[in-house]
């Protein structure tokens, strides 16, 4: 069944009537330009054009009853008719929270605005959408406003889809720079609403400063592994500590709780130049955590704005974010892909304390805890009058101006025209049957052109015409690649490993410095990748005689269950580490004979390295493995979300497996890092 298309964007001007009417250093950064600002520059990307418009309504008594108390409701009700002094008075009652006569009003839009979305995705009007919407929610509370949270839209949100669809698990990921302490609350015993969330913690000296929102907050009673906190002990993370909570944390909970929905508290104050989150992540990074999220509940994504008080970082990250919920190539991340040791240390810490209710850490060696809890305590002194470990030169001086100019170059290398066409796929025999509007047809290359492309290598090997035809097809995809005339393509092969070693070389020869290949089956060629110019990743059934890993040679020994698809441990907990770490400019993804995983295992894997090479992704594939050809074009295509199959955990052997290749390798790629080595 093809999945829904389209992107939702709801946005209502009046929502910005909503402001501070007296002074108050807390609370002054909460300004109605916020939204205007991130509109106008979604307009300026001619990115509103693109989405499909929802029109926001106001969210009525009864669902808002859905989370808060009928008093909350009256209080919040009665002060539209304040004076400004009643409205401070009434104000003061709260932490961090505000009051204007238009409040109740504006509050009752973004909660229709939220429930708009959640109709739009769920009745298959639109595949996902976002909804930037004020006053913020995550932080209000059953009987209370809190943090700039008026009602709590996200926490509103999930219980209507709960109601109105029926649904049973609900993941909602808040990369908010703050606890949605709010949404932890209403769900902490709710099972069928997973919670995550990072924030800026500094050992509970950061607001709200509340003990239940370091990493030991499981959950309570039948909640309990459902609430899931990352704290952040330093400011100046960045992208690799964001991608490596994902990769180690996040992700691994959400293909286990496998969700029919999933909604994002959508805070951009964890990005660089805000004034609240003093951190370095770039706005990019949002549009990686975006299309991961994207993966999930066959593509039904609701993203709620928070907070986000930097307009020019909020409305880049906004961009970004819409940009990539269209279905555009993925931008490449910038920096040191390297977590900082207070990220790997919380990132360990949250494994351990999950480690009771989660089948995919139910082999995690928690061994550290012994001796490590009175020095963890320790080196918390020790640590605290220590620089972050990463540069904070942005954010230090948190100078607005400086960021703005910073963003303006950072942005302009990121922002590329997107290719005309996804993807590329010969006209040749057979290939019908995977053709879909995203497909361009490639003429052939002739044969002489073909020879002398191959001449300079392989050429003994290329005996048959048949062989030298499929090389040209593959190499005439490969080209529009290259030139990035389209995103990514497949290639059929009657031999994939000659066709993977020919784009190897052929790549590195056009001129790309990083080509990653991701070989599943027998290798039979295995070029030599000694300048570092290509990095090999073969997912083969057995340890291949003779042949040992080395840093751009990776061989990982996987044999699919046969109950269902295990390879996600192996794709988040290995192979995407090691990408990211690599940063390649090109992905090549190749499926030779005796492969040992299956189609859901393959799509998995095609539909998570887009993330990489601005999504540039050419796959060689056996001729004869049609249903695979379909599977793997649909996800290239990105008309709809490949079926991941049926989720299986990791077996104790292959937690082993992949712990061991971390060690082995983590020195080199540095995403692969969860654990802090013992002795710190
Ligand atoms: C929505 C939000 O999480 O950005 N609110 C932050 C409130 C900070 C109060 N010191
Ligand atoms: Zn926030």
């Amino acid at each position: 069944v093809a999945m829904a298309s389209g992107t939702a964007l709801i946005y209502d001007e009046k929502m910005a009537t909503h402001k501070l009417l007296w002074s108050d250093p807390i609370c002054d950064i909460e300004v109605p330009e916020r939204l205007s600002s991130s509109y106008e520059q979604l307009k300026s990307y001619h990115l509103v054009e693109r989405c499909v418009p929802v029109p926001a309504r106001e969210g009525s008594e009864e669902e808002i009853l859905l989370v808060h108390s009928l008093e909350h409701l009256e209080v919040a009700k009665s002060t539209q008719t304040m004076n400004e002094e009643e409205l401070k008075r009434v104000s003061e009652n709260y932490d961090a929270f505000f009051f204007h006569p238009s409040t109740y009003h504006c509050a009752r839009l973004a909660v229709g605005a939220t429930l708009q979305l959640v109709d739009a995705v769920m009745s298959g009007e639109v595949r996902n959408g976002m909804a930037l919407v004020r006053p913020p929610g995550h932080h209000s509370q059953r009987n209370a406003a809190n943090g700039f949270c008026l009602f709590n839209n996200v926490a509103i949100a999930a219980e209507y889809a709960k109601l109105k669809y029926g649904l049973q698990r609900i993941l909602i990921v808040d990369w908010d720079v703050h606890h949605g302490q709010g949404i932890q609350y209403i769900f902490e015993e709710d099972p069928s609403v997973l919670y995550f969330s990072w924030h800026r913690y500094e050992h509970q000296e950061f607001w709200p400063s509340l003990k239940e929102s370091d990493y030991d907050a499981v959950g309570l009673g039948k909640g309990k592994g459902f609430n899931i906190n990352l704290p952040w002990n330093k400011v100046g993370m960045g992208n690799s500590d964001y991608l490596a909570a994902f990769f180690h944390v996040l992700l691994p909970m959400a293909f286990e709780f496998d969700p029919e929905l999933v909604i994002v508290s959508s805070g951009y104050d964890s990005g660089i130049g805000d004034p609240e989150g003093q951190m370095n992540a770039t706005p990019e990074v949002f549009a990686h955590l975006t299309h991961f999220l994207m993966q999930l509940a066959n593509g039904k994504l609701c993203v709620i704005l928070e907070g986000g008080y930097h307009l020019k970082s909020l409305g880049e990250s906004v961009c970004m974010t819409v940009k990539t919920l269209l279905g555009d190539p993925v931008p490449q991340i910038t920096g040191e892909m390297a977590p900082c040791l207070s990220a790997v240390e919380s990132i360990q810490n949250v494994r351990a304390a999950h480690k009771p209710y989660w089948k995919w850490l139910a082999y995690e060696d928690t061994s550290f805890l012994q001796n490590l809890s009175t020095k963890s305590h320790l080196l918390k002194k020790a640590n605290s009058n220590t620089s972050t470990e990463h540069e904070t030169k942005i954010t230090n001086n948190n100078n607005t101006v400086k960021v703005e100019r910073f963003l303006e170059l950072h942005m302009k290398n990121i922002l590329f025209p997107v290719p005309p066409i996804k993807t590329a796929t010969i006209g040749s025999e057979g290939s019908e049957h995977f053709l879909s509007e995203h497909v361009q047809l490639v003429k052939e290359m002739d044969k002489t052109e073909i020879k002398s492309l191959v001449s300079g290598f392989y050429a003994d090997l290329v005996e048959e015409d048949k062989i030298l035809l499929s090389l040209g097809s593959m190499l005439a995809i490969l080209d529009k690649i290259l030139k990035k005339e389209v995103c990514n393509g497949i290639a059929a092969s009657p031999t994939a490993a000659l066709s993977a070693a020919v784009a190897l070389r052929h790549s590195v020869r056009f001129g790309f410095q990083r080509v990653l290949c991701v070989f599943v089956g027998d290798m039979q060629i295995t070029p030599n990748t000694e300048d570092g110019k290509m990095l090999i990743i073969n997912i083969c059934e057995k340890e291949q005689p003779g042949k040992t890993s080395c840093k751009h040679c990776i061989s990982l020994n996987w044999k699919e269950d046969a109950e269902g698809n295990d390879f996600f441990s192996a794709v988040l907990g290995f192979i995407l580490p090691v990408a990211y770490s690599y940063q390649p400019n090109l992905t090549v993804i190749a499926v030779g004979p005796n492969r040992s995983l299956g189609i859901s295992g393959i799509s998995l894997l095609v539909a998570l390295l887009q993330g990489l090479a601005e999504s540039r992704i050419v796959a060689v594939i056996e001729d004869t493995e049609i249903s695979l050809l379909q599977s793997v074009a649909k996800a290239l295509g990105g008309a709809s979300t490949p079926p991941f199959g049926i989720y299986v955990p990791p077996t104790q052997e292959k937690v082993k497996k992949i712990k061991a290749l971390r060690d082995q390798f983590q020195q080199e790629w540095k995403m692969l890092q969860c654990s802090v080595k013992d002795g710190i």
